[in-house]
């Protein structure tokens, strides 16, 4: 069998025309425009590439945008006091905190000083208690976009084995939740599974975010299911050459090996252009279903979980 590929930055196109559309709505009917705030802490080049690529499309969506770029060595009280003035910001409907922040900074005292209605990353422990009990809640951007995904392709994912491997907060967790909440029998492996290809052999549904480039075989997956691939890892890729500072070019790869998977799964999504596209759509439909909630308004259907 050779695996339907899952086009994610096709898909990622559309929910983002579908935001455009709504927030064009919003504009004509209520004058308002939804405002995303960015923070960046540093300049790690990785994190400024998608700050851009947010920026720039939330641009594009008819959204505001404001790019908060800090030093490197910015203070835990720096940074909360402009958290603390964008939350009081009404212009700002979404808050997203460039994550890994610099080692000296709490994560979690950050995260958690932002307003949990303008959390658009879903990270906040109110969303995440939210969340977990079935309560509605800002959704964590990249499950919600493997979730739409998974949702358009099967309908139904009532009763299917989900495994996800990986149990970080931002990713593995929350995918079981939105898996569970969608009536999947889920289970959770990590970096202590027990044979784990046998785990991964019995799943319908696999969703690989571990961070480690194509660890998961083709010979791991059960004929027919659906491969959901969140990793994003850059490797060295010879075959391209060298740059000009001699280094050699590198090519980014997924947790899954495509090539060995894509001829045993119903279908897989690539990397790049799966899951990673589908994180800044939902970022994006996040922001408005926030600025819908803070201003009353009905919420944006089709783009919330
Ligand atoms: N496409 C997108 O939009 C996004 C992509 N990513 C990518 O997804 C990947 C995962 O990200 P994130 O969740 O933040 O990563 P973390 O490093 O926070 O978590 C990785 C998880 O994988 C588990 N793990 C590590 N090694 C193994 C192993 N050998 N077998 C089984 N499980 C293992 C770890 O287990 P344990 O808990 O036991 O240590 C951990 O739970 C990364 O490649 C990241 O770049 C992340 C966010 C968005
Ligand atoms: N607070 C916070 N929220 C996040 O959602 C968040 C974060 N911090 N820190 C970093 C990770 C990573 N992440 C990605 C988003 C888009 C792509 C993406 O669009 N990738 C393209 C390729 C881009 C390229 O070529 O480099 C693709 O997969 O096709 C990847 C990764 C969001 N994250």
């Amino acid at each position: 069998m050779v695996a339907q590929v899952i086009d994610g930055k096709a898909f990622a196109a559309k929910v983002r025309a579908q935001v455009a559309d709504q927030v064009a709505k919003l504009k004509e009917q209520s004058g308002i425009t939804p405002g995303l705030a960015v923070v960046l802490v540093g300049e790690d080049p990785a994190s400024q590439v998608y700050v851009r690529s947010k920026g720039k499309q939330t641009v594009e969506v008819g959204m505001n945008s404001y790019e908060h770029k800090l030093e490197v060595d910015t203070s835990q009280a720096d940074l909360l006091a402009l958290i603390d003035q964008l939350n009081a910001d009404p212009a700002v409907h979404g808050i997203l905190v460039q994550l890994p922040l610099p080692k000296h900074l709490n994560e979690d005292l950050v995260i958690n000083a932002i307003d949990p209605a303008k959390d658009v990353d879903g990270f906040h422990i109110s969303n995440v208690g939210l969340l977990g009990t079935g309560q509605k809640s800002m959704v964590p951007c990249t499950p919600l976009g493997c979730l739409m995904m998974l949702r358009d392709h099967h309908g139904s994912l009532s009763g299917m084995d989900a495994v996800v491997i990986g149990r970080s907060n931002i990713v593995g967790k929350p995918m079981a939740q939105l898996l569970l909440g969608d009536s999947c029998t889920v289970t959770i492996a990590h970096s202590r599974t027990k044979d784990l290809p046998d785990v991964v052999r019995r799943a319908d549904i696999v969703v690989a975010a571990v961070g480690r480039a194509e660890m998961v075989p083709g010979a791991w997956i059960k004929p027919g299911a659906t491969v959901i691939d969140v990793g994003i890892n850059r490797i060295d890729a010879p075959e391209k050459g060298t740059n000009e500072d001699g280094s050699v070019k590198t090519r980014l790869v997924g947790d899954v090996d495509y090539a060995s998977a894509a001829q045993t799964a119903g279908a897989i999504t690539p990397v790049p252009g799966g899951v990673g596209p589908m994180t800044i759509a939902c970022l994006l439909a996040n922001t408005l279903t926030a600025c819908c909630r803070a201003n009353k308004l009905p919420e944006p259907k089709g783009l919330t979980a």
